[in-house]
């Protein structure tokens, strides 16, 4: 029996953002494509038979039970009656407030690791359904495929995007996504699309004029990538890619950036890297 899994929880880009409305309960209605990255954290989850949930490293500002890790495994516990419990490690690379959906992936990874572990053999469906109610961008991190997505992000059609290579960069500075979908002068009516008018052409991140005006250092960020590759806004921000066609050209790129940016170069993939540890496919 397995008592001890080290998984990936890689990070998103959204490839391009519209917001097409409003609903009742202040979630607002988006069409994304989600594209998964092969960098992410990296967490470790081991059995325990007392049924506690110890995550061993805090995260700054972010109490244990708030963090979406342990949230996520007790909610599993409880949807399963699983008596286990499990201590976590996790090793933080994505920048949190990132748009890179970190936190999201985290939880996503705990809810796959566990339901092996404690052998729930809950569906991926329905752990996609629990996961949502932590953060929008949890099914996609479940579901483990890059995808269109509408709703509030959990209504998803896998896709496969040809495989580029990213700079993403972190400009100094943090963004709260409750912010930027509160915010009076965030465009909330673009029309919705096919899908079609996304493989076949250029889109854009409606949250990225308000971002921009917000937050000079993010404007500032893409005036420098746009010198090298069509530059764009992730999620809510603050980190902003762009795409190559060769890890090559990104690294060289990455490596001329201004040194109060952080990042990373990563590969664009269609299969989430946590589901080909764990063998889902
Ligand atoms: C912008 C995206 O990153 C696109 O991938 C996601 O939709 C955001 O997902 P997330 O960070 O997991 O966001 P959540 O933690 O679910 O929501 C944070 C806050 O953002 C607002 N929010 C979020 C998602 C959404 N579709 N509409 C919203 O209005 C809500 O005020 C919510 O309280
Ligand atoms: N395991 C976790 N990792 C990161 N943040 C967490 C975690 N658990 C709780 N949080 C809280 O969630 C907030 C958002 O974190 P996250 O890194 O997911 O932001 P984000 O990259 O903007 O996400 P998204 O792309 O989904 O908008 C953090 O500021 C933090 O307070």
């Amino acid at each position: 029996m397995t008592t001890t899994l080290t998984l990936p929880c890689p990070a998103k880009i959204n490839l391009f953002l519209r917001i097409t409305g409003r609903r009742a309960d202040g979630y607002h209605n988006l069409q994304t494509v989600f594209q998964l990255l092969d960098y992410g954290d990296t967490l470790t989850l081991t059995l325990r038979d007392d049924g506690d949930i110890r995550l061993e490293n805090a995260l700054p500002g972010v109490a244990h039970d708030d963090n979406l890790i342990v949230r996520a495994a007790k909610m599993l516990q409880e949807k399963s009656g699983s008596t286990l419990g499990a201590t976590l490690q996790l090793e933080k690379r994505l920048p949190m407030g990132g748009g890179i959906g970190g936190g999201s992936s985290d939880a996503a990874t705990t809810l796959l690791g566990l339901n092996h572990l404690w052998q729930c053999e809950l569906p991926l469906e329905q752990l996609a359904e629990l996961g949502a109610t932590l953060g929008a961008d949890v099914p996609v991190f479940v579901q483990g495929h890059s995808a269109w997505a509408e709703g509030v992000g959990e209504q998803l059609q896998a896709i496969e995007i040809p495989e580029q290579y990213y700079v993403v960069l972190r400009p100094p500075c943090e963004i709260a996504t409750r912010e930027i979908f509160l915010h009076e002068q965030l465009t909330r009516n673009d029309p919705p699309i096919k899908i079609a008018a996304f493989l076949g052409g250029h889109l854009e991140n409606s949250c990225e004029k308000l971002v921009r005006k917000l937050y000079p250092e993010v404007d500032k960020a893409l005036i420098w990538l746009n010198q090298f590759a069509s530059a764009k806004l992730t999620g809510t921000g603050s980190c902003i890619f762009a795409g190559f066609e060769n890890k090559r050209q990104a690294e060289q790129v990455f490596a001329q950036r201004p040194e109060q940016y952080s990042g990373f170069v990563a590969k664009g993939v269609n299969l989430s890297p946590l589901h080909r540890a764990l063998a889902i496919v």
